[in-house]
């Protein structure tokens, strides 16, 4: 199996496992949230430790190793992102990430969609759909929307779309559904390494909000922003982008 399609199959299998968590009957949302952490968490980490052993992993749920920073290979997951929207009942706005990290890129992820019945891979990235008229529209969080987005937002006259995950909202962008996803202040590389693979395939422009590249299996796992976006559209909204951070400096 190439290792897109074991990302894809992992991805795909806690997914399931998280839908059997979420028909569970658990009391409350705090339940549904750390039994979906703990139990995707668990799932992958024992199928990667039996498929590719010699692999390191940075997880979301687990403790970092240093011994990744030594490693050829190492797996990004994220068992569950999105993780209020997954304990609010009915809400499909959640995914599990699934990324390899080689020898200083990304080289390999996907992006489950659960509720939705839908993984997105590196292996056959999606032909992203012609840009349909009307305002831009921008992917931002839900829960925690950056000012800086908003701002963003009225720079370009776009519209906002909240949505929960940031595999959501990248994926939204490879599926046409959004023009271009903006996150500011505070995200770690397990919340965009899959999200940023998958979009890399299917062609999308990826990087920091300064343009600069994004990068993974660094010693501290912080990567607090990325802009993700139709890659005609890439210039204007790094300019938005550097406006509103000139007007929240003044
Ligand atoms: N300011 C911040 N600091 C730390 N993590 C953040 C963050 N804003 C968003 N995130 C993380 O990024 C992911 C997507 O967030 P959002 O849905 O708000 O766009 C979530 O991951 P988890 O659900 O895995 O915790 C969330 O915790
Ligand atoms: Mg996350």
């Amino acid at each position: 199996m190439s290792d897109h399609d074991l990302a894809a199959d992992l991805a795909t299998r806690a997914g399931k496992l998280l839908l059997s968590v979420r028909d569970r009957g658990l009391p409350d949302a705090a339940a549904r949230k750390a039994a979906g952490d703990a139990e995707s968490h668990t799932f992958l980490m024992a199928q990667l430790a039996e498929l590719c052993p010699g692999d390191a992993v940075l997880s979301e749920e687990g403790a970092d190793d240093a011994a990744r920073l030594s490693a050829d290979r190492v797996w990004i997951v994220d068992p569950l992102d999105g993780t209020r929207e997954f304990s609010e009942p009915d809400r499909a706005d959640w995914a599990v990430h699934v990324a390899l990290w080689t020898l200083g890129e990304l080289v390999a992820g996907a992006v489950a969609l659960p509720a939705e019945g839908t993984t997105i891979d590196t292996g056959r990235p999606p032909t992203v759909p012609a840009r349909a008229g009307g305002p831009i529209r921008l992917a931002v969080s839900r829960s925690r929307p950056p000012v800086m987005v908003a701002e963003v937002a009225t720079r370009l006259r776009a519209d906002l779309v909240p949505m929960g995950s940031a595999g959501v909202k990248a994926m939204a962008v490879v599926r046409g559904q959004a023009d271009a996803y903006v996150h500011a202040g505070g995200q770690y590389e397990w919340d965009s390494a899959a999200p940023v693979a998958v979009a890399r395939a299917a062609g999308l422009h990826t990087s920091r909000i300064d343009g600069s590249p994004l990068q993974y299996n660094r010693p501290s796992p912080w990567l607090p922003d990325l802009v993700v976006c139709r890659p005609e559209l890439a210039e204007q909204v790094l300019a938005a982008v550097a406006e509103a951070q000139g007007n929240a400096r003044t």
